[in-house]
């Protein structure tokens, strides 16, 4: 597939981003996609909203996966692309339109092509919440197909077109969603004495939040508490009776979370002592931490010696990523690709360079030749 092929798969797939389990649409492009490509040897499987394709190799002794994550994110673009999402309010902000334009380009070539074991490409849903990985990983689909070995790639956009990068170890963190409704009792603005005001109560808690870390964790781990959405009130001239805090905690080592927890239910029993109110606390999705094993990092960089593509050391990211679940079960690696963007991740500008989708197809085509 040459660059314009990739580019207008990759433009189709943006204009249409759905969340978590709802990308039916993404679902329904992605299969006529794989159809259109399909032969004798190659087997699709659905599981809810996601696809399963499997390659069948020549002399297969083992079978390689790849897996592409498929779900944009409620974010309200504000890119100025003639093919900006459709999807009002919703973005493909995290690559997801590269990661599975790669895929079906690299499929095409190991379709072409194929290699003495099977190839399993992994089209998942639901990375961004509450999380396909896991619940896929425990599928009969999956489970029948189980590869021996798995990799997959997440775009980096403070890296250049060209540019690859991985480490062995530690390479996304642990994490936990985060979201705390806070209740009390509204009133008429000007008679705050006769109220429990829940915004006051939210900013204040959001404030000491940043002293967990701050003073909670020994310096020498890693941890970030982020609070990304804040919702209080109604109106302007009444206190509000409600307030929901949404956030993500992280951490580079998974018994650090189990800590930031416990001192923000302590927190919580203290604020519902001083604002005389009630705090639920939920703690959504949590991601188990993407640790890459040695042995894949090397074969990665062995894949890529001959060719134009830079490898660069990467650093442990506070990212998560529910790929985590499966290289926890199976062994393998992930590798960003740079992708040259001034906005980052989840920015509403993300402008990732399209000419990064031929260097993945290229690294993750090599990687799997290489991988038989
Ligand atoms: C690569 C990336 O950006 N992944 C997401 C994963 C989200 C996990 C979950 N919804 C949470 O916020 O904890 C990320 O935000 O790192």
């Amino acid at each position: 597939m040459n660059l314009a092929a990739l580019k207008e798969i990759r433009r189709t797939l943006h204009q249409i981003p759905e969340l978590g389990f709802q990308e039916v649409k993404t679902g329904a492009f992605l299969l006529d996609k794989i159809k259109e490509m399909q032969t004798d040897s190659v087997e699709i499987k659905t599981w809810r909203t996601g696809i399963l394709v499997r390659v069948t190799g020549k002399k297969p002794e083992k079978t390689i996966g790849f897996r592409a994550d498929i779900d944009g994110l409620p974010i309200a673009e504000e890119t100025g692309f003639s093919f900006a999402s459709v999807h009002q309010g919703k973005m493909h902000a995290c690559g997801h339109d590269f990661h599975m334009t790669i895929a079906l380009g690299a499929l095409k070539q190991l379709i072409e092509n194929p290699i003495d074991d099977h190839v399993l490409f992994i089209f998942q849903p639901a990375e961004e919440g509450p999380g396909g990985a896991l619940p896929l990983l425990r599928s009969s689909e999956f489970l029948e197909w189980k590869p021996n070995c798995l990799f997959a790639l997440h775009i980096a956009p403070e890296l250049p077109v060209g540019t690859v990068s991985s480490r062995p170890g530690l390479l996304f963190a642990n994490t936990s969603e985060l979201f705390l409704d806070f209740k009390g009792v509204g009133g008429h603005a000007a008679y705050p004495h006769l109220t429990k005001d829940m915004t006051v109560a939210a900013s204040n808690f959001v404030i000491q939040l940043q002293q967990i870390v701050a003073r909670g964790i020994d310096p020498l781990e890693s941890a970030v508490v982020t609070i990304g959405k804040m919702e209080s009130g109604v109106v302007q001239n009444a206190i509000a009776e409600t307030a929901r805090l949404e956030g993500t905690i992280r951490t580079l080592h998974a018994a650090t979370i189990a800590v930031i927890k416990q001192k923000i239910a302590m927190m919580a029993k203290g604020f519902e002592i001083s604002h005389d109110c009630s705090i639920a606390i939920d703690y959504g999705s949590n991601y188990y931490q993407v640790y890459n094993q040695e042995k894949y990092v090397n074969l990665f960089q062995d894949a890529l010696r001959d060719s134009s593509i830079t490898y660069k050391e990467a650093s442990p990211a506070m990212t998560g990523e529910d790929f985590g679940y499966m290289l926890k079960e199976i062994p393998g690696f992930m590798f960003w690709l740079g992708v040259d963007s001034p906005h980052g991740l989840h920015s509403a500008q993300l402008k990732p360079d399209e000419a990064a989708l031929e260097t993945g197809v290229q690294a993750v085509t090599r990687t799997i030749r290489h991988l038989s």
